[in-house]
Parts: structure tokens; C-alpha cells; sequence
């Protein structure tokens, strides 16, 4: 396996300061040494660069396109290089309207990809169906194909076009969908695995039938998008809009080793965390090095434990 990280400080997806220092907070918890620790090659290709933009009124209720345009087009290239290099790509964000380029760079690379997008939320509101205008609370309605004809155009969104199908969609997590977003799930007939389903059918079993109904169309890259309030706040408070009943710390892991098991797993995105939103250092902390352990998870990481290869006894 191998990894190339791409920092994402980015915030403009929502309004509230302080996700954009999610990517440098993960590295300092050793994020890249952890990697190689557990013998995973890392190439660290640093934070993306993103433009200042000045002038950014609403179009509509939406509220800074123009930002969240110009940084995912820079995110969608860097994804792209880091695929074009043979690596799974680990986008740190920054919030969740990123995922816009990181899944149109992963799609631009390898073709038609699965998405498993775990997450309180399901991000999927269009620019007309929005409460709030963030873009953050949207991201998948600007990458279904089959929600195109509801995309109105926006500025610096024009190198942007749909890259996935509703079929190819699976969300594990949800428990704070609003109606619009809920219609469009079952218009769509998107599988949605909420935390209903994770308490009824159990972690193994959710994880079991996302796999099979995934590769029923067959094995296709998965592109992880973690958003880290899937996680319950009692575990991962510091991040923008936390929601209780989320899944358990052990939950959270499972998800990713059962990914990484798959061997399809050529994308990952870990978004959200938030410092400023945290009562006390030790939230930050929880939150961060539980960010941590899931993306090692998602890179072969076992509680089992792990041995390498060529390992012999002395
Ligand atoms: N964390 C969020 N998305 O994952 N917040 C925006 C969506 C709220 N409906
Ligand atoms: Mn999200
Ligand atoms: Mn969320
Ligand atoms: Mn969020």
C-alpha cells in the first residue's frame, strides 16, 4: 500500500473558523510516521494552495461559490497527480464541500468509482434546496449524474461536471437528513445504511452488504468520504455540526478495516475537524487521534495487530 496525503485547509464550504487547521493538527498527531510505522510508503504532497477570493457575494441562497469553485478546481488537480503517482490519495480537510474535488480528481483518474460516504449528514441538498446556502451540506448533488438538470450554473464551477451514479452511492451513518435530501435518496434509490440500520443489522452486517451491493456492479475504486461527525460527539466533539447517536469509536474503525480489506479502496477523505469547536484539549486530542486511527485503519491497520512480510523470528 501506499499513501499520498494532501492538506486541504479550507473552510469556506461553511461558515464557522478553525476546520481549515483539521489537516497540520492531523499531520502533528503523526499521522505520516504511524503510516510508515505499519509499513505503508507515504509521500506527503503538502496543502493545497488556495486562491484568496475577494468578492464573493451569494448567488442566490449560496453562499462563497466562488471560493468553494476555485478550491476544489486546485483540489480536483492535486488529487489527480497524487493518483497519476500510483498512490491512494488521503485528502485532510477542511470541511466537506472538498469532497467536490476530491472525488471529480479520483473519478478524472481512474474512471467510473464507487463512493462510501460515512457521515451524520448526507450532504446531498442541491443549491435550490438548501436551508443554510453552505456548500458543505451539498457536495453530492453537484457529482450525480443524475441530479445534473437541478445545478444551476456558478461561478468558477464551470470545470466541473458529474462523475457519479446515484447506484454507485452507498451512505453509512446518517441520523440528521433533511426532507429534500431525504426525497432525493429515495427518488434515487440511493442505499442508505443510517444509524437505524448500523443498531439493527450491526457494523459487520452493514459493512458486509455495502461490499456485496457494491461490487454487484462491479469492483469498482471506492472513494472513501469520512466525515469525522460520523463519529459520536462523545468521541469526536471538535467539528462543525455534531449530531448525538453517532457511531462508536470501534464502529468507526470497523468501517475503514473492512474498506481496506476490500483492496478497492483508492481514494480517502477524513473532513471536519473543527479545534475551535472543542470545550477542552482533551477534545481536540480525542478527536484528532481518532481521526488518526481510522485512517490507519484504512491503510491495513489491525486490532488483531500486524506483522510485516518478510518478519522472522530471531
Ligand atoms: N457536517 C455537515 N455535513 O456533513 N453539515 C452540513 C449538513 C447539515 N445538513
Ligand atoms: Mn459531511
Ligand atoms: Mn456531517
Ligand atoms: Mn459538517
Amino acid at each position: 500500500r501506499s499513501a499520498g496525503i494532501i492538506g486541504a485547509p479550507f473552510s469556506r464550504g461553511q461558515p464557522r473558523g478553525g476546520v481549515e487547521r483539521g489537516p497540520d493538527l492531523i499531520r502533528a498527531a503523526g499521522l505520516l510516521n504511524r503510516l510508515h510505522e505499519q509499513g505503508c510508503a507515504v509521500k506527503d504532497y503538502g496543502n493545497v494552495a488556495f486562491e484568496d477570493v475577494v468578492q464573493d457575494e451569494p448567488v442566490g441562497l449560496v453562499k462563497r461559490v466562488r471560493a468553494v469553485g476555485s478550491a476544489n478546481q486546485r483540489l480536483s488537480e492535486a488529487v489527480q497527480a497524487v493518483k497519476r503517482d500510483g498512490h491512494t490519495s488521503v485528502m485532510l480537510g477542511g470541511d466537506h464541500s472538498l469532497a467536490i474535488g476530491s472525488i471529480h480528481g479520483h473519478s478524472a483518474a481512474v474512471g467510473d468509482l464507487s463512493v462510501v460516504w460515512v457521515d451524520a449528514h448526507a450532504d446531498i441538498n442541491t443549491p435550490l434546496s438548501s436551508y443554510t446556502g453552505n456548500i458543505h451540506g451539498q457536495p453530492m448533488s453537484y457529482l450525480l449524474h443524475e441530479l445534473h438538470t437541478k445545478i444551476p450554473v456558478l461561478p468558477n464551477f464551470s470545470w466541473l461536471k458529474p462523475c457519479v451514479w446515484a447506484k454507485d452511492l452507498v451512505y453509512v451513518g446518517l441520523r440528521d437528513v433533511d426532507p429534500a435530501e431525504h426525497y432525493i435518496l429515495k427518488l434515487l434509490g440511493v442505499k442508505v445504511f443510517s444509524m437505524s440500520e448500523v443498531d439493527q443489522l450491526g457494523v459487520s452486517r452493514v459493512m458486509e452488504e455495502t461490499c456485496d451491493y457494491l461490487s454487484a456492479r462491479g469492483k469498482k475504486p471506492i472513494h472513501l468520504s469520512y466525515d469525522i461527525d460520523a463519529i459520536d460527539p462523545s468521541v469526536t466533539p471538535v467539528t462543525g455540526t455534531p449530531v448525538a447517536g453517532g457511531l462508536t469509536y470501534r464502529e468507526g474503525v470497523y468501517i475503514a478495516e473492512h474498506l481496506s480489506q476490500t483492496g478497492l479502496l483508492s481514494a480517502v477523505d477524513l473532513v471536519e475537524v473543527n479545534p475551535l469547536r472543542g470545550q477542552t484539549e482533551e477534545d481536540v486530542r480525542s478527536t484528532v487521534s481518532t481521526a488518526v486511527e481510522l485512517l490507519l485503519a484504512c491503510f491495513g491497520r489491525l486490532r488483531g495487530g500486524n506483522h510485516p512480510l518478510d518478519y522472522r523470528l530471531p
